[in-house]
């Protein structure tokens, strides 16, 4: 939610996405649909579609990555961009993020891009990755996810980065983490943010047993806050960011993000001379490791061996998209520098670990 509102994101060349584009147009505006008689004009591009009303301070982002939305590194920088630039307007207080493509909110990660690729490229995705949801996780804007479709693995990340959730009531909609199905055990701040959201007891179950939930259920665990049918989730989702926005100046008190989500001692926070640091520096002293990743081609064993039991063929084949594994697999893993110290604490820091597949016959 919001931050002090003097806090922006001044370490922007920490966070310069706009070079990992290639071949994208950025910044198009057009007029707004409805004719945009605010002086709101839409604006966005290839993948992300951006409808601002300046009336109400609030714009509603589209992912529109088709047929799934699968966060391609291009989506990924689009998506970060879009929101930095709505977050360097000072008309916009809120951002509903939802999906233009039928029946999925978000796929998750694209496993293409990290199924067959060097390690340079499965780097860049990961810091990519890391930087939307610092943006999301600590953005000034109040955030409301209208789920309009499945929310599977990095979907429901970015549901969670929200300050608030509706999901249509649609038993195909399922939300959750199922990265352990899929060989994928969830980095640390997956799990932290999944325990700030529904608790330790149920995270250990649902991250370990790669929970998808149905709407009733992620209603009943905490998963999300509202479950409504789904011609009305986005009217939902605009009363929702009403009731954020009444607030009064929200996030100019010390009710924020960084007062629910960190635990950072005040020298974090501020900097020697009592100045507030920007947020995404904070996230970065508060957790180092994030700093840290770093891509290792490491050989299968020693995957195995370091960060665990490396998950069967068969196991991926059951899980994974045909077209995924018509490739060859694998990649490697992201794992952090062994002076990391957190390195001891397997489970946190077995972030991507895929097992080493032969090529599907
Ligand atoms: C804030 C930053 C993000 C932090 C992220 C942290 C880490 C996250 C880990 C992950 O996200 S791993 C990805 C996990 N994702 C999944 O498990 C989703 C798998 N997909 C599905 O469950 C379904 O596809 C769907 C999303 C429910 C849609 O079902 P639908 O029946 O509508 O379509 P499909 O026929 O299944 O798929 C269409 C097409 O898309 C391919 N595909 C599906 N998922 C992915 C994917 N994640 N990456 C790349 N490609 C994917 C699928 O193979 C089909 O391809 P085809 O060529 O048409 O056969």
């Amino acid at each position: 939610m919001a931050l002090a509102s003097g806090v922006r994101f001044a370490e922007r060349a920490l966070l310069r996405p706009w070079a990992l584009l290639r071949g994208t147009t950025l910044g198009r505006t057009e007029p707004a649909a409805g004719g945009g008689g605010d002086g709101a004009r839409r604006f966005g591009s290839q993948r992300v579609l951006v409808e601002p009303d300046a009336a109400s301070g609030v714009a509603v982002m589209k992912l529109r990555n088709p047929p799934i939305n699968a966060l391609s590194l291009e989506l990924l920088t689009e998506l970060v961009i879009s929101l930095e630039k709505l977050e360097n307007d000072k008309t916009f207080r809120g951002v509903i993020l939802t999906s233009d493509c039928p029946r999925v909110f978000c796929a998750g990660l694209d496993l293409t891009e990290i199924c067959g690729r060097n390690p340079a490229h499965c780097a860049e995705y990961w810091k990519a990755m890391q930087e939307l949801w610092l943006r999301t996780y600590l953005s000034s804007l109040v955030l409301v996810a209208a789920i309009n479709g499945a929310c599977p693995a990095g979907g429901c990340i970015i549901a969670l980065s929200c300050d608030c959730r509706v999901l249509a009531d649609n038993p195909k909609y399922r939300i959750g983490l199922n990265e352990t199905l899929l060989g994928i055990i969830a980095p640390f701040w997956l799990k932290d943010t999944y325990v700030n959201t529904i608790g330790h007891r149920a995270s250990e179950q649902a991250l370990q047993l790669g929970s998808l939930f149905p709407p009733a259920e992620a209603l009943q665990v905490g998963l999300v806050d509202q479950v409504v049918p789904e011609d009305q989730v986005q009217s939902t989702a605009l009363s929702e960011m009403a009731r954020w926005l009444a607030v009064p100046e929200p996030g100019s008190s010390q009710v924020g993000p960084i007062f629910f989500r960190s635990r950072a001692p005040a020298d974090q926070e501020h900097d020697a001379k009592g100045h507030r640091r920007p947020p995404a520096e904070a996230a970065r002293r508060r957790h180092p490791e994030l700093c840290q990743l770093r891509l290792q081609r490491l050989h299968p064993e020693v995957a195995a061996g370091v960060l665990g039991e490396a998950p069967t063929e068969e196991r991926l084949r059951a899980v994974l998209p045909a077209r995924v594994l018509a490739k060859p697999i694998l990649v490697g893993t992201v794992a952090l520098e062994d002076s990391s110290p957190v390195f001891a604490h397997l489970k946190l820091l077995r972030a991507l670990c895929f097992a080493h597949l032969p090529r599907r016959p």
